[in-house]
């Protein structure tokens, strides 16, 4: 197991008695708006503490482990894609600065950019691409980190249907390649359903729509 959630409360949020997400596995995760994916995701990097119960990463309580160290282990791509000024390479030679990681060549870089379909010179400066293009930039610079799990939280929300299941899919083709963990965030059951190995419905967990909210 890559994580096993036990007796987790997140105030009014979450309530979860026992879960677990395996390893080297695609899960995804679904729900209504509100019942907390996002919540879940942040707790599994350490982002949120719930206010009781523990979380175990490969069996040893994330509040014990470094959190730089967790997070480089367990990396998160958020909802909003994070662009630096610069370019797209210097986008993605951030990102493997900030991991400690050595730089890659350009072939490379344009081969993973090509599998996120972001057909772009890597001159190109980042800020101008559109919200869908940034989520791909994204995309690209998380698949070049050697962590071993990798959250994601609605990665394909700005790509049109056809888009973002060529994109994804090509995400998980990579990341399974290598035997990664996923854990994604997705509001589309379709794309969940094509993707994942394991799925999860936060509803099932989730206090606001057990008391009928939202
Ligand atoms: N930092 C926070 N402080 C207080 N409440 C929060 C915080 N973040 C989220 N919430 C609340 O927790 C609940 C779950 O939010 P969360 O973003 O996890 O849901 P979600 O399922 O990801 O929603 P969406 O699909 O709309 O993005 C919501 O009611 C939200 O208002």
């Amino acid at each position: 197991m890559a994580f096993s959630l036990k007796n987790i409360k997140v105030n009014d949020i979450i309530t979860i008695n026992e879960l677990t997400v395996p390893s080297q596995k695609v899960t995804c995760i679904v729900g209504q708006s509100g019942s907390g994916k996002s919540t879940f995701l942040r707790l599994l990097n350490n982002l949120d503490n719930p206010d009781s119960g523990k979380i175990y990463y490969q069996d040893r309580d994330i509040q014990t482990l470094d959190p730089i160290q967790l997070r480089r282990k367990v990396t998160m791509v958020p909802q909003s894609p994070v662009i630096y000024e610069g370019t797209i390479r210097d986008n993605v030679v951030v990102g493997l600065k900030y991991a400690g990681l050595e730089p890659v060549s350009d072939q490379y870089m344009n081969d993973i950019l090509h599998k996120m379909k972001l057909n772009k010179y890597l001159d190109t400066i980042a800020d101008e691409l559109s919200g869908g293009e940034k989520q791909r930039l994204a995309l690209t610079r998380s698949m070049l980190l050697d962590a071993e799990v990798f959250l994601l939280d609605e990665p394909s929300s700005s790509l049109d249907d056809k888009t973002a299941l060529h994109v994804i899919q090509a995400f998980m083709r990579h990341m399974k390649e290598r035997q990664k963990t996923v854990v994604m965030v997705t509001h589309d059951k379709e794309l969940a359903e094509e993707v994942s190995d394991n799925l999860i419905n936060m509803d099932t967990y989730s206090e606001q729509i057990a008391n009928g909210g939202e």
